[in-house]
């Protein structure tokens, strides 16, 4: 089969050529790349992703495929992170269409054109990559058929194409989460599931003041945080409170603001699966799976909160704690999928602190 020719356009006015293997259009978003070797299933369908096309610096994807897709609906995607491709794009380097793996079920190409996503292979990424770290993430679009004009995804408020409509519980555990869905993805449930928990997934504008619960939990999500105007306002209400809360990404950056930090866009971001991390006060380094675009600034510190781990390529902040309210939040992913599971024992801090609650 011959694949249509595409064209890979940078707001600077770089051009490059490439071949299609997945669906047939044309697309524009911001361009961010991640360093991971493996991991191409849950990078696509991490909701975080919405409104970027995603450049792979490892050369060879498609080569394991894609795993089973299960069709119940009110279950999990036990393979993926969500129900669907998020990212606008995919860009890579060379496309193995000879695909094999124990579990894989279908060809990334297939993966690709049932999820009505571009994908475009024959672009040097490596060489993409250093522009786009020298000269920071930039807009882009990839031209198949028709133009289409450049898409900020910075200027919009993307949340509600990936936060859930309605309430929705999951599992039966003695601990209740209030998890504020502004894109979770699925392995942060599955790791409150197998620590006696029970979710309570609630929409990222929920008025959830007058729910029950032992921790709220403040999820991952695209964009800039300082679009989530409704859910700092609600979170910011129960700093008040002494029940735990924990963040992640997008979270991290949520609770930071209705707390008085403030956040910006760092250059071109942290995606991969080898982020370093250093726990504040020690020499103890974690390896961290990482996807974002916005920090929190680090010079100005609110009263009674600590920045809980730094990044060691370029000492931003990567976790804000209140140890005395048992509040936690870290930049990047302790839940990983893909990547290392070292820091998995946040999920465990945070139970830690719903107990000790509990108990007084
Ligand atoms: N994974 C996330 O939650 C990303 C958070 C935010 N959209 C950022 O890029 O910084």
């Amino acid at each position: 089969m011959i694949n249509k020719k595409a064209k890979l356009i940078l707001e600077d006015g770089s051009i490059y050529e490439a071949y299609s293997f997945g669906y047939e259009k044309s697309s524009a978003g911001e361009i961010v790349f991640n360093t991971s070797m493996t991991g191409y299933n849950e990078s696509l369908t991490d909701p975080s992703y919405k409104g970027q096309i995603l450049v792979c610096t490892y050369p060879l994807i498609g080569n394991y495929g894609i795993p089973p897709i299960t069709s119940n609906k009110k279950k999990l995607k036990r393979f993926f992170e969500s129900n669907n491709i998020h990212v606008s794009g995919l860009i890579i380097s060379y496309y193995s269409d000879n695909a094999f793996h124990w579990n894989m079920y279908k060809k990334l190409s297939y993966f690709l054109k049932i999820n009505n996503t571009v994908g475009i292979s024959g672009i040097d990424t490596r060489s993409l990559t250093k522009k786009l770290r020298d000269k920071g993430t930039m807009l882009g679009k990839i031209i198949i058929s028709d133009n289409v004009k450049f898409y900020n995804p910075d200027k919009y408020n993307l949340v509600y194409k990936v936060s859930i409509r309605k309430k929705k519980i999951y599992g039966n555990g003695k601990y209740k989460i209030l998890l504020i869905d502004c894109g979770v993805k699925n392995n942060i449930i599955r790791c409150f599931l197998e620590r006696n928990c029970t979710v309570i997934r609630v929409p990222w504008n929920y008025n959830f003041l007058n729910e029950e619960y032992d921790g709220l939990f403040i999820s991952n999500g695209p964009g800039n945080p300082k679009e989530y105007k409704t859910t700092i306002n609600n979170i910011s209400k129960v700093l008040i409170c002494n029940k735990p809360i924990f963040g992640i990404c997008l979270g991290n950056q949520l609770l930071g603001l209705a707390a008085g930090f403030d956040t910006h866009k760092l250059k071109y971001g942290h995606r991969s699966n080898n982020q370093p991390v250093i726990l504040s006060g020690t020499n103890r380094c974690f390896i961290t799976s990482q996807n974002h675009g916005y920090v929190i600034d680090s010079n100005k510190i609110p009263n009674g909160w600590k920045i809980w781990f730094k990044n060691l390529n370029d000492n931003t902040c990567e976790g804000l704690i209140n140890f005395e309210k048992s509040f936690i939040s870290v930049q990047f992913h302790p839940e990983a999928s893909s990547g290392p599971t070292d820091t998995q024992f946040i999920f465990d801090v945070f139970l830690k602190f719903i107990k000790c609650k509990k108990k007084k």
